[in-house]
């Protein structure tokens, strides 16, 4: 058994450091102190470079929360998901999304013995993906690509196809419908015509509602367009590829049970994004994100990119207590990464029960919100820098851009500097109004350019870093019993809808329930 955070010995020392130096340092006074502040507190890693010295804390408790990571075995927790430990124990599954961007043939000293065969099938399947991706690239006669998924079969390739619209490929448009709303899939629809789309069908257990209603609509319309050959224009994405037979989608890539949904953009679910960038690009996202896992398997703990951010997230929640973590990337390509996130790490990590079940008498999961820089500016960003709490800021910045555009992109870059400083910095005034406190912390992350390579490592280093903080408060990261309750209810509910029927109803349900009847 692995230790919790709070069963170390170095979590009441945490807790005196907190209440004697911790809530009273001063990121001024700290990096008056410390000519070396921003030497220690930064860093490289593959693809990028961060900036955490602006955050509130210091070398020693630095040091106390690595000792705790080492009381909890945090290297041996890492090396159970890496070697295909069924660490998801509530469902009794290994955690491999890893695997997924492993090179084909590498082998890990200490992997299970059904690794490898793993690690070939996983090739097999990516081979035949991005095979089939290229040759959808390369097609005229495609001129639409709409991705149908909802969750992890969206959020990711959504992202990722925004944000590397740099490489996208000529002359394709692509769509992501997720919502069960129809009005979503409706003013997708009226852009399309049948014999130039290509619909992706994304859900790993081809079972959730609001994906095949979706695919369902797009059946009929495309029927009812009088589209012919359903195996050339629809393709499924999933773990139960019988499934999409029986909808009639008889061309699908696989996936396999050991990838979680929101880790499952580096599986076949990945297909939009191959489309758009080509083989060579996906390719490269997976080479990306294999840097970062090598980076987290053999990195020092103190040098380790990932750790240092999980160590700091559970400073802020659980001494700082602080509740949320605002995230801003100053990029517009960025644009679905706060949404990204939030699936990542509050469906990970919102969990109030350890790993066998019981109650957690501290905090898990902040909520993580955001919207790109310079927008967030002009809107919440008052809040930050004036508000009545202190909400720590991750900025993602990009060195290089990737558009010819003059005045542009310094205007960007010196943005997102001036926000961390005026955050950190604040500004005196007697009048309360023009006074900024300062000392409100910020991690800045800097991509030399924004490519397959360094968001692929971006990506990672994310997992990685709620894989930490979850691992340290003892809970299960992968499983979400947490969204089952509202699914089956809905499904009462939508009957109900129909009947009229309120018998046992709450009367606020009941009352709800006559209205939208009309
Ligand atoms: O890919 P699917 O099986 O359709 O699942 C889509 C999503 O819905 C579920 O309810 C989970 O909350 C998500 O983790 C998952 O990514």
């Amino acid at each position: 058994m692995f230790l919790r955070c709070d069963q170390t010995p170095q979590w009441p020392g945490l807790k005196a450091r907190f209440s004697h130096e911790g809530k009273r340092l001063d990121l001024r006074q700290a990096f008056a102190d410390d000519a070396q502040r921003f030497a220690h507190f930064s860093q490289a890693a593959p693809h990028l470079f961060a900036d955490l010295s602006k955050n509130l804390w210091d070398r020693p408790t630095e040091a106390l929360l690595l000792d705790m990571a080492r009381s909890c075995c945090l290297e041996q927790h890492r090396d159970a998901m890496l070697h295909g430990e069924p660490i998801n124990t509530t469902e009794g599954r290994a955690v491999l999304h890893t695997l997924l961007r492993r090179p084909a043939g590498r082998v890990l000293p200490g992997d299970l013995p059904g690794i490898a065969p793993a690690l070939a099938e996983v090739h097999a399947t990516l081979d035949a993906m991005l095979a089939f991706a290229d040759r959808m690239r390369a097609d005229d006669g495609i001129t639409d690509v709409v991705n149908i998924g909802i969750g992890g079969s969206d959020l990711g390739p959504h992202m990722a196809v925004l944000a590397l619209d740099a490489c996208r490929a000529p002359g394709k448009r692509f769509h992501f419908v997720s919502n069960a709303d129809g009005h979503e899939l409706a003013g997708v629809l009226r852009l399309l015509r049948p014999q130039s789309t290509l619909f992706l069908v994304a859900s790993k257990t081809f079972t959730t509602a609001e994906t095949m209603t979706n695919a369902r609509s797009c059946l009929a319309w495309f029927a009812g367009q009088g589209g012919a050959d359903v195996a050339r224009h629809f393709v499924a994405l999933t773990a139960q590829p019988d499934a999409a037979k029986a909808l009639g989608i008889t061309r699908s890539f696989g996936f396999w049970d050991w990838v979680g949904g929101r880790y499952s953009l580096w599986s076949s679910i990945g297909l939009a994004l191959a489309i758009s960038i080509g083989a060579a690009g996906f390719r490269g996202l997976l080479a990306g994100g294999h840097a970062m896992d090598e980076h987290f398997r053999t990195a020092p703990l103190a040098a380790n990119l990932p750790v240092r951010l999980g160590l700091l997230d559970v400073w802020y929640r659980n001494f700082h207590g602080f509740t949320s973590r605002c995230v801003a990337p100053y990029h517009a390509g960025l644009r679905r990464w706060s949404a990204y996130l939030q699936q990542l790490e509050m469906e990970s990590n919102g969990k109030r029960v350890s790993a066998s079940g019981y109650a957690l008498a501290y905090a898990t999961s902040p909520v993580l919100w955001g919207e790109p820089g310079t927008n967030g500016q002009h809107a919440f960003f008052q809040m930050l820098h004036q508000g009545s709490d202190v909400l720590p800021l991750e900025i993602v910045a990009v060195r290089k851009p990737a558009h010819p555009l003059v005045g542009h992109h310094d205007q960007v870059l010196a943005n997102a500097l001036a926000q961390a400083q005026a955050l950190m910095v604040g500004k005196a005034s007697d009048d309360g109004h023009h006074h900024f406190p300062g000392n409100r912390p910020s991690t800045f992350l800097l991509l030399e350019a924004l490519t397959p390579e360094s968001l692929g490592a971006l990506i990672a280093l994310q997992e990685h870093r709620v894989f930490v903080s979850g691992a340290l408060w003892g809970i299960n990261s992968f499983d979400q019993w947490g969204v089952e309750l509202g699914k089956v209810l809905a499904r009462d509910l939508q009957q109900r809808l129909a009947s009229g029927d309120t018998s046992g109803l709450d009367a606020s349900t009941a009352g709800l329930l006559h209205r939208l009847r009309g």
